[in-house]
């Protein structure tokens, strides 16, 4: 067998399309994610987030475009992407009066996994994902929290390389999304593949190397955090508070090209400043080498939610 390579990416979609009658849910989307990391795919309501993870999984056929997993595809491939994928559905299955450890047996013997393999990979998930005390309570006494790990439990029982969780976590309190936020980083540790759902930027934001923005089926942003922010935001928006001598910062700041839309009010002088982060500390210097009182100095980013207010324009459908 020839091995991947380590940086290869795991996830593919290319020129993903699915149209279901009139309405186009996944409109010729394309990205990757590469082997270990982790990928934040964000979009409001009706985006084709399920709809792209569901072709993924083999759940679902593609209009046009293919869905790799491993390199392999999921239309024409479909038995060997589900040995390589566990599947986490934003709905729980059934099964209310099995409890945790049946559950998680049906699925493990589904997979076709048999004897001390079967065992070692149950006692490994039920350790894992914290359910040992729960092993026998029934599913439909345990706690949102306690369900979703449950279910991602049931992805992962045949120890796939690639996950592909949509919503993960929706509804849970906030102690149950960090628990959630921290399972996750130590599954890409691992060298898991994941590909991870949300309605909201902030949710993901921490826990993704990379995200990908959704609208009516259509990809408008992939990056990092960063890169996303700085695209929709070149110019760094700079706060700077002294304590006297105004007029002299305001003089030295404008002979810095960079700068721009400088205004003051009272001790505190905001401006724009179209150059890197590096160019911002340089200012700092200047203004501290001629001696100028700087009380405060900040640099100020839009917010997560800012940002994805910006990228998306509210289409729902
Ligand atoms: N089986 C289906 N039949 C008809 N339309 C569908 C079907 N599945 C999805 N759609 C439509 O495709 C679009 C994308 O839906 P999808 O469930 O993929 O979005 P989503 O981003 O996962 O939304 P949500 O966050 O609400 O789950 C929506 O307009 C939805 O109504």
């Amino acid at each position: 067998m020839i091995a991947t390579p380590s940086n290869a990416a795991m996830i593919e979609l290319h020129d993903l399309c699915r149209d279901f009658g009139a309405t186009r849910a996944v409109d010729h989307v394309s990205f990757s994610v590469p082997r270990g990391s982790v990928f934040g795919y964000i979009g409001p309501n009706g985006a084709g987030k399920t709809t792209s993870m569901r072709i993924l999984a083999t759940l679902e056929l593609p209009t046009s475009g293919d869905a790799l997993v491993d390199g392999l595809s999921s239309v024409n491939d479909p038995d060997r992407v589900r040995g390589r994928l566990g599947f986490m559905p934003d709905g729980f299955g059934t099964y209310s009066d099995t409890n945790c450890i049946e559950y998680l047996d049906f699925f493990a013997r589904s997979y076709g996994l048999v004897g001390r393999n079967r065992m070692r990979r149950l006692r490994y998930v039920m350790h894992f994902t914290g359910l040992e005390p729960l092993a026998m309570k029934p599913i439909r006494g345990l706690s949102k929290g306690m369900r979703q790990r449950l279910c991602l439990g049931r992805a992962l029982i045949h120890d796939p390389p690639v996950l592909v969780l949509d919503e993960p976590a929706a509804g849970l309190d906030p102690r149950a999304r960090i628990e959630l936020r921290q399972i996750i980083r130590s599954l890409a540790a691992e060298g898991k593949t994941i590909l991870i759902s949300s309605h909201i930027l902030t949710e993901l934001a921490e826990m993704c190397d990379r995200l990908g923005i959704i609208e009516r089926g259509q990809l408008l942003a992939t990056g990092s955090v960063d890169e996303i922010r700085q695209n929709l935001q070149p110019d760094r928006q700079v706060r700077l508070k002294v304590a006297t001598n105004v007029n002299a910062a305001v003089e030295l700041l404008s002979k810095h090209a960079f700068v721009h839309s400088v205004s003051v009010i009272e001790h505190t002088i905001s401006f724009k400043l179209d150059g890197t982060e590096a160019e911002q500390i340089a200012v700092l210097h200047h203004l501290c080498d001629a001696r100028v009182e700087v009380l405060e100095y900040s640099g100020q980013q839009n917010s997560l939610e800012d940002v994805f207010l910006e990228i998306t324009q509210g289409f729902v459908q």
